[in-house]
Formats: structure tokens, sequence, C-alpha cells
């Protein structure tokens, strides 16, 4: 039987082609600008989704009582008849794992350097300094996270600020809080990023418990520049116990 949705959808590739046939007909054979695009969106899954989730099995290790509480969550939900649990199930029953997701990418943002926007013409006053149009600006990810007006003790991994406390704070929290970015550039893969990261440490964690090494110390993890921003270390070896089905906590 065929599936009309799966039929008229294209992949990225020919939204490319479409796109330049119908805009720029001179330039529907330029292989160039198409490998240069294909690499782009390689470039910008890649190293942000593996920077994020290798933070957030760190931060977790770190943080045993963390994956305590995840692997409770997940164990309490349907195991499906593949073996596996479905990723609707876990994007809404782990609180736990939404908590310190989001703590990891407010502490570790794999990118939180340029941002450029384009003052519009005519320009925009800004916090009472008028910026002319054409004028490049940006803003500062860091700052937005580690604000501790919104955040206390902001250079603390604390989950639990995304748990407790009123809505309002929480929404205020919510809205500064971009490491994807914000407005009409936004990063178009936040929905699979995030999928993926959580899968993987569902994962993980219902089967295994991770514990510290010597070969990755605070000071081996330190998050270096602000793009693909990978451990100083280049590395974080953790060791991964398997966790018997009578010891579940
Ligand atoms: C945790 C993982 C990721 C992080 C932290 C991240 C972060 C970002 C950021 C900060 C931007 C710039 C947004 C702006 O200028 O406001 C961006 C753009 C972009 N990202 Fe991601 N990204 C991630 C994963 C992905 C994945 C998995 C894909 C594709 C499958 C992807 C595709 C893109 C694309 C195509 C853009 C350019 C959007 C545009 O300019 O219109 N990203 N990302």
């Amino acid at each position: 039987m065929k599936d009309p949705d799966f039929d008229n959808s294209r992949s990225l590739l020919q939204h490319i082609f479409a796109n330049l046939q119908n805009v720029r007909p001179k330039l529907s054979t330029d292989h160039l600008y198409v490998e240069a695009e294909i690499l782009d969106n390689i470039n910008a899954a890649e190293a942000t989704v593996a920077v994020t989730a290798t933070y957030l099995v760190w931060k977790l290790t770190e943080h045993p009582e963390w994956q305590q509480k995840i692997r409770k969550e997940l164990n309490a939900l349907e195991v499906q008849e593949n073996g596996l649990i479905s990723f609707a199930d876990v994007n809404s029953q782990v609180p736990s794992l939404e908590a310190c997701l989001r703590e990891v990418y407010r502490l570790h943002p794999a990118l939180s350097g340029r941002s450029e926007r384009l003052v519009p013409k005519g320009g925009r006053t800004l916090s009472n300094i008028y910026l002319p149009g054409g004028t490049i600006v940006t803003n500062s990810v860091a700052a937005l996270h580690r604000d501790e007006n919104i955040f206390p003790n902001p250079d603390h991994f604390l989950p639990e600020r995304w748990l407790e406390g009123d809505e309002e704070m929480l929404n205020r929290r919510l809205n500064q809080l971009i490491p994807f970015g914000y407005g009409g550039r936004v990063c178009l893969g936040k929905a699979l990023a995030t999928m993926e990261i959580k899968l993987l440490i569902a994962g993980l964690y219902r089967k295994y418990k991770t514990v510290m090494t010597e070969s990755s110390t605070h000071a081996s993890m330190r998050q270096c520049s602000t793009h693909d921003a990978v451990p100083w270390g280049l590395q974080c070896v953790i060791e991964c116990q398997l966790v018997d089905d009578d010891q579940q906590e």
C-alpha cells in the first residue's frame, strides 16, 4: 500500500534542487553549492549532538543520584513488543531526563559563539542605545545562561531548578535558555537533536550506570571554544557497569 504522505515528502537534497530550479535555474547544476549545503548540515548535526551527549553523560556520572532518578522513571514506562520504550514516552514521562538535559544545554551549550543578526533598515533602539540599520549584532549565550537572577548558583548543575518553583519563573528560565539560537534562524535540527540525545541516554541508563575513572577530571572536561565546544582533554572516559535487575534502585 502506498503512503501518500511518504510519497509526497521530499528529501533535503530534493528541496535544494527544487529551490535551485525555481529560483536560480542557472545554478541548478552547481554541485559545489549542493555539496556545501550538505556538508553544512552534516557539520551542524554532528559535533553539536556529540558534545551535548558527552556533557550529559559526564554530568550524570558526576551526579549518580540523577542517574537513579532517570532510571526509576524509565523503568516505569511501558516496554513495546520490540523490547524498546517509545520516544513519545521518554519525551513526556521522564521529567528528570528533561531537567538534566536542560541543565546541560544551559551549562555546556555546544555553540555559544556568534549568531549574528543584521539590524533592519531604519535602525532600532535597544536598551536605550540606537543601532543604525545594517549594524551586525549578536548576543552572549553564556551571559544569558549564567544570569544569577534567573539561574541562582549559575555555575552549579542543579536540574531541580527545572522541576520546582512557580510557572512564571520556569517560563523566564525557558525563555533565557537558547542553546539552539532564537528567532527566524533558530536551529533546524533542534527536535531531532533532542530526540537523539534522549534516546541515547534512555538506552544507556536503563541497563547501565556510569562511574568516574581517573582519565577524566573536572579540569580535563573544561569546555573550550564556543563552536562545537569540546572538552579540553578531547575525551570523556567513564566506566559503564551493568545494573543488575535485582539491584535496580
Ligand atoms: C544539540 C545539538 C545542536 C545544537 C546545540 C545546535 C545549535 C545551533 C545553533 C546555535 C544554531 C544557530 C541558530 C541561530 O543563529 O539563531 C544552529 C543552526 C542550525 N542547525 Fe543546529 N544545533 C544542534 C543540532 C543540529 C542538528 C541535529 C541539525 C540537523 C540535522 C542542525 C541543523 C542546523 C541548521 C541547518 C542550522 C542553520 C539554520 C539557519 O540558518 O536557518 N543542528 N544550530
